[in-house]
């Protein structure tokens, strides 16, 4: 790799379908084991952190398990002494005492179940929902090159899917697990307590049923590996098509969608049903060794009870015992199975919620405040990808209060210098200064405080139009987002809104138009009244006259702080007091419009293409 050069890996549509075939080298097929080694750490963290907070509402849960186990225990007790008292000595005067007593331990056990139910239910929720935030709060502070290689749908279905599956690992161990060896010690103690010899018997068959689950076991793990990339891939690809799909309809591409997705679809179909049929395979081989072991039973207790003497009623509570362990100890034996399908996703979600957020990202770094404004780039080179350039050498200053149009071709590096600025992406080469001080040193937080950002692809949060701008500043009084409002245009198409500000915007909301958007964004930029202010092609929605009107209005709000402007527009181009020309990566001149339009082959080749008033002369918008 080029040592100028970060590495960033882009968006590819290919990769996603790489994914999708399950190729080499895709997150499917590099996701490893989840060994023992690794699962016990992961195990051990998750409970740590997640159980202490609702240890109440677990030892609730805990006394539930206790009462229901000893009820489970009791009811296949009481067999012995129901047959033996009421049919073999036929004491009919023992009906009541013992159906009352059957009425009551059933009772127990219900009231247990039904409030283990509910705290259990309680505690994960709580997880849950602590789980999401997490990985969420973790993830918006990511470097921006995270997200390159993976649509931000996968993001929240994963965090979605991970949260759950930490939840039902944690409750699996110590709700389930916990209940499910009660339920086994008591019962099997009521085996024992009948005939130790018929326990034996039982105990005997366990390690063969458990090797057999062992190699099922193994085979889940394989297959349940990437189940969550597939689930995460068909998200993903239902949301790329829905956010493109005026897109798709004007190219009358919805077949390709539709057979995309329900490509992605039946893989994910065929991968559950796989998946499915495998763990199937436990419930035949546990009918079978339990039915193996009932068969040995009544041959024994025949034997016993013909030749040796013992009650039906022994018998009757051996065989209920053993028949009531049949589930917890199915249970029991699928734990590792069901465990290890989520312990892939909760170690997909440590990696989140470990991956550190952007360099120097909140505390510490120098403070910046009360800037003047000036910026400068000293040999700053920077990759996407590691190898080929988007950015090689450049170097330029910026003087405090000086409005700066940045122009080129269509990828031209434009749009990287503002990330760079912003520290979005850290230079591979090269430094960025800003009012004299090295700003890879600068608090991250100081440095976005300093800077509005204006960008193409504008975003607004659901909520009213005024507090979308507030966002800009958000102790700014009513009176400050006004004038903002008026400034930026926002008032002009407002004031013909029921609510005026308060309309309400996004999903739930009316929708904008583009360019109206993008004059809420600028008013929310003006709002912060920061010193250093960027337009990243802010106008670009907008038609001749409005976008004239909003940049006369953005520049002129802006005469006090240093104006970065990338544009198309030759008219907003011109307002501006230097022009620097980027061409393939490099800086290839800067000058006025008059000086470019006479002496820069690139400059006019650019405007020629779209502007044929190229070589008129500039008005200057402000001195
Ligand atoms: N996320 C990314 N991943 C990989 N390469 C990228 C990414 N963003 C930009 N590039 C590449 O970096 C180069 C510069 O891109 P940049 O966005 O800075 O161009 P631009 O001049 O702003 O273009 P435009 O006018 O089309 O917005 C281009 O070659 C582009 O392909």
């Amino acid at each position: 790799m080029d040592s100028d050069f970060v590495p960033f890996h882009p968006t590819k549509p290919e990769r996603i379908a790489k994914e999708l075939r399950g190729g080499k080298g895709s997150a499917m097929s590099a996701k490893k084991r989840i060994s023992a080694a690794l699962a016990y750490p992961l195990v051990r963290r998750l409970i740590v952190e997640n159980l202490p907070p609702h240890k109440m509402l677990y030892l609730t849960g805990l006394l539930c398990s206790i009462a229901a186990a000893g009820a489970t225990g009791a009811s296949a007790w009481i067999m012995k002494v129901m047959i033996n008292t009421i049919y073999v000595e036929r004491n009919a005067a023992a009906v009541w005492g013992i159906s009352a007593v059957i009425i009551g331990i059933s009772l127990i056990k219900g009231i247990a179940a039904y409030s283990q139910t509910i705290t259990t239910g309680k505690i994960r929720r709580a997880i849950v929902s602590d789980l999401q935030n997490r990985q969420f709060s973790r993830v918006v502070r990511f470097d921006i090159s995270r997200f390159a290689n993976q649509h931000p749908a996968k993001f929240v279905s994963k965090i979605m899917f991970n949260a759950r599956a930490g939840a039902s690992v944690i409750l699996t161990l110590t709700s389930n697990t916990v209940s499910d060896v009660l339920t086994l010690i008591s019962l099997t103690t009521v085996m024992i307590n009948q005939d130790p010899m018929m326990s034996l018997i039982s105990v005997a068959v366990l390690p063969v049923l458990f090797v057999s689950v062992g190699a099922i076991t193994r085979k889940i793990k394989a297959l349940a590996k990437g189940e969550t990339e597939l689930a995460a891939m068909v998200q993903s690809i239902g949301t790329e098509a829905i956010e493109g799909i005026r897109t798709i309809k004007s190219f009358q591409l919805e077949d390709k969608a539709v057979a995309s997705f329900a490509k992605a679809v039946g893989k994910m179909e065929r991968r559950g049903i796989q998946i499915n049929r495998t763990s199937a395979m436990m419930s035949p081989l546990m009918e079978t060794g339990g039915g193996l072991i009932i068969g040995l039973f009544i041959i024994y207790a025949s034997w016993q009870s013909l030749g040796n003497g013992k009650t039906p009623g022994e018998f009757m509570a051996f065989i209920t015992a053993f028949l009531f362990a049949y589930e917890p100890a199915k249970r029991l034996a699928r734990v590792n199975v069901d465990i290890q399908k989520q312990l892939v996703a909760v170690e997909q979600m440590y990696h989140l919620i470990d991956t550190p957020v952007q360099q120097s990202q909140g505390a510490g770094g120098e403070r910046l405040s009360g800037i003047q404004g000036a910026i400068r780039f000293e040999g700053v080179s920077f990759s996407y990808d590691g190898s080929s350039p988007a950015l090689h050498h450049v170097s330029f200053d910026v003087r405090p209060r000086e409005k700066l149009a940045v122009v080129g071709r269509s990828g031209a590096g434009k749009t990287t210098i503002v990330n760079l600025l912003l520290r979005l992406v850290e230079p591979g080469k090269g430094n960025i200064f800003i009012d004299g001080k090295d700003s890879a040193a600068i608090s991250l937080a100081d440095i976005r405080n300093n800077i509005a950002l204006v960008s193409q692809d504008v975003f607004l949060f659901e909520g009213t139009i005024r507090d979308n701008i507030r966002d800009g500043r958000p102790g700014a009084s009513d009176a400050q987002i006004e004038s903002a409002a008026d400034l930026a245009q926002v008032s002009s198409f407002a004031s013909g809104l029921e609510n005026g500000l308060d309309t309400l915007v996004g999903p739930g909301g009316t929708n904008l138009s583009g360019g109206q958007k993008q004059r809420v964004a600028i008013a929310r930029a003006l709002l912060k009244n920061a010193p250093i202010i960027i337009y990243d092609e802010a106008t670009s929605a907008l038609d001749g006259e409005n976008e004239r009107a909003v940049m006369d209005a953005a520049f002129d709000a802006a005469s006090q702080r240093t104006v970065i402007c990338i544009a198309h527009r030759l008219s907003t181009i011109k307002a501006a007091d230097r022009i620097l020309v980027f061409d393939a990566g490099l800086l290839v001149d800067s000058g006025t419009h008059e000086e470019l339009a006479k002496r820069c082959e690139i400059y006019r080749s650019i405007f020629h293409l779209s502007t044929p008033e190229v070589v008129q002369s500039g008005r200057k918008l402000r001195a």
